[in-house]
């Protein structure tokens, strides 16, 4: 998407044709850096770290870590070694394993010579393919933007309210959640977005907030606690979040808060919806609290608060007595019975097995 008058992918190989140059989201909205990544102990930092961040881009991001390794040393025993030293960076987001498992799968049939090759070939393709992943989910979700707006007097915005960032940041390009509002903004549509700050990392702030703002999306920030407010008092048609793992059933894992805000939906009528590719999709897991491991992040990220300082320093300060200790769950699971549909490259799913099977009949054969 565009960064003042540029487009850019969130990752992209680098002019030399084999290292990776990628957004370093933590300075954002601050500072706009890019990092130039050479080696797998660098793509795994650049995970970890969250300099990249989001189930689809962390996929990618790995799958390029694959390519590098392949290029240094194409061996079974480096892929099988590459494959668990980027598996370890993030547990949650299911597209991290998917993305390894496409690399490995189809790379280990190849002779050694033709790996590295391959790597940078498949890397590109699932990033491309991304991409029209979040084109096919924008149509969609644009379909209900539209319904909405249909209800509407004449100028009046469609109000949707989002968390955490799942936006073009959180991919490739476009982004799961806000491929249907950019869309609806090409068609004159009227929208406005709150935008939940995301606490404790504030992707909502610092990253949906710029990419609202770089697009001239009207938006409002508010504070995690407000949505259910805001949806007493009318002011929410609808929500949409992204997510980091669904299970066959339907359940949805996303940033921490998302569990809370679906239950507002539910008790002010107001529909809830999760916009994902099918990548994202676990067919292993059928139950999400029970089985989808959550990730517990350093209890730095609640207790400093990240921001500019009058004189244009970025830098964090602590926001609690030093003596106070801090828990930090990174996600939480809203199950599937709360979830309006879920809005994937081939249409809008009931959240259930059922109508998850309808949309994927491929994986009713494999089960
Ligand atoms: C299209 S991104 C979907 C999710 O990955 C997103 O909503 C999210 O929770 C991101 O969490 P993060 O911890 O920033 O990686």
């Amino acid at each position: 998407m565009k960064v003042g008058t540029r487009h850019y992918r969130t990752i992209w190989l680098n002019e030399d044709g084999w290292s990776v140059d990628l957004i370093d989201q933590r300075w954002l909205p601050h500072e706009f850096r890019i990092e130039n990544v050479r080696t797998v102990e660098g793509i795994a930092t650049a995970i970890r770290d969250m300099w990249v961040r989001g189930a689809p881009l962390i996929g990618v991001t790995a799958a390029y870590g694959v390519a590098i390794r392949m290029r240094e040393d194409p061996s079974d025993a480096a892929l099988d070694d590459v494959w668990e030293r980027l598996h370890a960076t993030r547990p949650t987001a299911i597209n991290l394993r998917w993305a390894l498992d496409e690399m490995r799968n189809r790379l280990r049939p190849l002779p050694e010579k033709e790996r590295a090759a391959a790597a940078y070939r498949l890397a590109a393709e699932i990033a491309d393919e991304d991409v029209e992943l979040n084109r096919a989910i924008g149509r969609h979700g644009l379909e209900i933007i539209r319904q909405i707006a249909a209800r509407k007097k004449p100028g009046e915005p469609v109000n949707i309210l989002t968390h955490c960032n799942a936006g073009w940041l959180a991919t490739v390009d476009y982004g799961t959640a806000t491929a249907p509002i950019y869309l609806a903004m090409e068609e004159n549509i009227p929208v406005h977005v709150y935008v939940d700050e995301t606490r404790p990392r504030n992707q909502g702030a610092h990253l949906t907030s710029w990419e609202m703002a770089g697009h001239g999306v009207p938006h409002t920030l508010i504070v995690d606690n407000a949505g259910g407010h805001l949806m007493q008092h009318g002011m929410v048609d609808m929500v949409i979040v992204g997510t980091d793992r669904t299970t066959a059933t339907g359940d949805v894992c996303n940033k921490i808060g998302t569990y809370l805000k679906a239950l507002a939906a539910r008790d002010n009528g107001v529909p809830f919806y999760v916009a994902l590719p099918s990548p994202t999709i676990d067919w292993t897991v059928r139950d999400g609290v029970k089985e989808i491991p959550i990730e517990e992040r350093s209890a730095d990220e609640v207790s400093y608060v990240w921001g500019r300082t009058a004189d244009g320093k970025v830098t964090q300060v602590r926001i609690l007595p030093d003596a106070t200790p801090a828990a930090n769950p990174a996600f939480d699971v809203t199950p599937a019975r709360l979830v309006t549909g879920l809005i994937t490259e081939r249409g809008i799913a009931e959240a259930s097995e059922d109508g998850l099977l309808k949309l994927f009949p491929e994986r009713a054969k494999a089960a």
